[in-house]
């Protein structure tokens, strides 16, 4: 085993510490130094006006690239330098959240980057296998303090294979699954775990599932994996970007820190109802009309929901000319024509060119044999000029546009599925392989969007193909999306601004950028480059593809949407992380196999996360026994501590409950020192339960989004998906299974959600 040392009182510690502080005190002159040459570059650049178009495209990328490093070098100022490695060859290394060089001399690393391969041993070296490593030293640091350290001497001569020698720096990672929750993920940058490694640094392409139980770290990992690529891979991802793809948006909230601080901005964050550009899908709808839709067969519907866009008249269409003239439009010559058309194989609106193209050309057909008809029965008099004139009126005749717009009608995603919503009659001719209850569940008003549209949205968007207006509106988006970067590099520029007039005091006038620039001018410097970023670029174009995806709570995702997202990833480059016995969604996954194989047969390789970071023994020896109710072949993850605490179960009159889980918050609210308490209650009861803690605690949140950072939050077990707290209660869990979907899987999730401690209140 390895030798562990460091505790806090220790007073050989003492010098060591000093050491250490004066190391780490050069490391954040450094920092400073960088980030003070990044802003009087930005400064410099923003100054210079005129030139060439190369020219100023070439600034604009150097304007975007300084305001990028002076966000990232201010993101790594907690805990810049957390460890070092000394090698058993008397080589050191110090590791942290970014790469730092010594420039005035051999440009040796004075700090490396926790992802360089240099790095990696400090994650990987034990006692039985020490990777070269002598030494492994956590160094704790507040603000720019070094607070304390531990030190890890692995000595192969005393290693054993005990349940610990699996866990490196085991001092510094207790402290941190001990530490107070506050509403917002951090980043585990500092005890990352073997295992733990190998998913983070794990090759780019293909497939990767990671399953692991609650707790395992299967969402600390996907955000360091997308740091870790972006890091190594930074030239193929920065052009085709990163996508993150969460539950929910305060999931999103959630873990939103994680990757700033590990200086990556560059990711997108997105939940399932943000993946179509320009809709909001907010509205609510019930779960069994979801499951629905998320079902491949939806596909199937959509596709015949298009087709029957596509009309052949019953009678013959009357198209009465200016003068009166009437031409007729025989189903038979449509047929032929959309027969023609569909086997071209190109999307609806993209295909109705040709389909123009054809009833036109029979419409000047009947044209040339009314006024070319020869009275002496010879050929036609017209000539193919003559022919193309009459084909050119009758396109621009508005009667003519009518009979084809009826016809064939352009459609956006949006108009297709409400008018399919809206009618009885077109979801029974687009969807007769579904049942009439099923048929029943589609229908509804118009009014908004529910996150199971948005696959939908999708799908028809691709059966439809692109028509200008949209292509229109998307370049209105980048637009207003443009403006706002600009805006937000002048942002920067105005926060360095200090450093500038510190700069500018010794030699001469003071200019703040601000002075020189309007957030107008630069979006127009902008616009000539294009310089948005990559994640803004992506979130405003549907059909972008990335470089690579990672899914976290993967389990919930239905077929349909499963569909949008590998569109999302032609090259298959994923990361998908989750676990299958917490799907709480109908229409969510059992089986990964079952989900993926439609798009990369078996071409995808499993990962296992083991061990249970968040969830305390003794926790989980309660949920382990829900567990084992939804599969008797499941294990729970190991959990890699005890809380010291058993958790308590109690069971109150129905008619008692909202009293007693009043109390209970307020007793257990109480004796939180720091961190948070979540209280899970099943959906139905959320606002009856919800309204009695807050008037209790008024500090607590509630709501659609509650907000993570406050004391208490009450939540329903959809919305606790992901998260944890230090306490959590339990109330009801009898209706939480109840109004499940899938039977106990939701209880599971709740249950695993503490860090500490957990009560459960049953109703009588
Ligand atoms: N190596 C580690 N060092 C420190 N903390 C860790 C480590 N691994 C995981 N954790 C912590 O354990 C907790 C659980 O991690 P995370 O939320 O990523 O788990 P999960 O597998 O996604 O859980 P769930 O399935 O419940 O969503 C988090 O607080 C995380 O910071």
């Amino acid at each position: 085993m390895s030798r562990q040392s460091g505790g806090a009182g220790d007073p050989a510690n003492h010098d060591e510490i000093g050491h250490e502080q004066e190391y780490v005190s050069m490391l954040y002159d450094r920092l400073d130094g960088l980030r003070e040459q990044a802003a009087r570059r930005l400064t410099d650049e923003l100054r210079n006006t005129g030139g060439t178009q190369q020219a100023r495209s070439q600034r604009d990328s150097s304007v975007s690239f300084y305001a990028e490093q002076i966000e990232q070098f201010s993101a790594v100022e907690n805990g810049l330098c957390f460890g070092r490695l000394d090698g058993s060859d008397g080589g050191r290394h110090y590791i942290g959240r970014i790469g730092i060089f010594d420039t005035s001399g051999d440009y040796d690393p004075l700090l490396i980057d926790w992802r360089a391969p240099a790095a990696r041993a400090f994650y990987l070296a034990t006692a039985a296998n020490p990777q070269g490593v002598r030494r492994r030293r956590h160094l704790r640091t507040r603000d720019r303090k070094v607070t304390g350290l531990n030190d890890e001497v692995l000595d192969i001569a005393t290693a054993s294979p005990t349940a610990h020698e699996e866990v490196t720096g085991e001092a510094s990672l207790l402290a941190a699954l001990n530490a107070g929750r506050t509403g917002r993920m951090r980043d585990i940058v500092e005890t990352i775990q073997a295992e733990q490694d190998r998913v983070i640094r794990a090759e780019l392409p293909g497939v990767m599932v990671v399953q692991g139980g609650p707790g395992t770290g299967k969402t600390a990992v996907a955000l360091h994996r997308a740091a870790y690529l972006l890091y190594t891979h930074r030239r193929e991802l920065s052009t085709r970007g990163v996508l993150l793809v969460g539950p929910n948006a305060t999931f999103l909230r959630y873990i939103s820190q994680v990757l700033p601080t590990l200086a990556e901005t560059g990711v997108l964050l997105r939940t399932q109802a943000d993946l179509f550009p320009g809709v909001a899908a907010r509205r609510v709808e019930s779960a069994e009309a979801a499951a629905l839709k998320g079902r491949a067969v939806l596909a199937d519907v959509l596709a015949a929901a298009v087709r029957d866009r596509q009309r052949v008249p019953d009678e013959p269409l009357e198209i009465e000319l200016p003068q009166r003239e009437i031409l007729h439009l025989h189903p038979e010559t449509v047929r032929a024509a959309r027969d023609r058309v569909r086997r071209s194989g190109r999307p609806h609106n993209l295909a109705r060119a040709q389909f123009d193209v054809e009833i036109v050309h029979a419409l000047a057909g009947q044209v040339a044999e009314r006024i070319g008809a020869d009275p002496l029965g010879g050929e036609n008099l017209l000539e193919e000029a003559d022919l193309a004139e009459i084909r050119r009126e009758l396109r621009d005749e508005p009667e003519v546009r009518a009979a084809l717009d009826e016809l064939w009608p352009v459609l956006t995603p949006q108009r297709l599925l409400a008018d399919l919503y809206a009618s009885p009659e077109r979801i029974a001719t687009a969807a007769p392989m579904l049942t009439d209850a099923d048929r029943e569940l589609l229908h509804r008003e118009p009014g908004g969007w529910t996150p199971a549209d948005v696959p939908l949205l999708d799908e028809a968007a691709e059966l439809l193909g692109e028509d200008d207006r949209a292509a229109a509106a998307r370049r209105e988006r980048i637009r207003s999306l443009q403006r706002e970067y600009a805006e937000g590099v002048l942002e920067i520029a105005r926060g360095s601004r200090s450093i500038d007039v510190e700069d500018e005091a010794e030699g001469g006038e003071i200019l703040g950028v601000t002075d020189l620039i309007d957030a107008d001018r630069l979006l127009e410097r902008q616009e000539e480059a294009d310089r948005l970023t990559t994640a803004q670029r992506a979130a405003a174009d549907r059909s972008w593809a990335f470089g690579h995806v990672i899914v976290d709570e993967a389990q919930e995702l239905s077929p349909m949407a499963w569909r949008l997202l590998m569109r999302r990833c032609p090259s298959r480059s994923m990361t998908i992380v989750g676990d299958v016995a917490q799907t709480g969604a109908l229409s969510g996954t059992p089986s990964w196999g079952e989900a993926l194989e439609p798009y990369v047969a078996r071409r995808w390789r499993l990962e296992e996360l083991t061990v249970s970071y968040r969830t305390p023994a003794e926790i989980m020896a309660v949920a382990a026994e829900v567990l084992a109710e939804i599969d008797p072949e499941l294990r729970p993850p190991r959990s890699v501590r005890a809380a010291g605490v058993s958790p308590w179960d109690l069971t109150v009159d129905g008619d008692r409950l909202a009293a007693e889980l009043v109390e209970a918050a307020t007793r257990e609210a109480a004796d939180l020192a720091d961190g948070r308490l979540g209280v899970i209650v099943p959906a139905g009861r959320v606002d009856e339960l919800g309204a009695a803690i807050v008037a209790a605690l008024p500090e607590a949140a509630v709501g659609e989004q509650p907000e993570l950072e406050n004391r208490v939050v009450v939540l329903t077990v959809a919305q606790a998906k992901g998260l944890e707290f230090d306490t959590v209660l339990v109330a009801d869990p009898g209706g939480i299974v109840a109004e499940s979907p899938r039977g106990r899987s939701d209880l599971y999730v709740a249950l695993t959600r503490a860090t500490q401690r957990l009560g459960i209140l049953r109703a009588a």
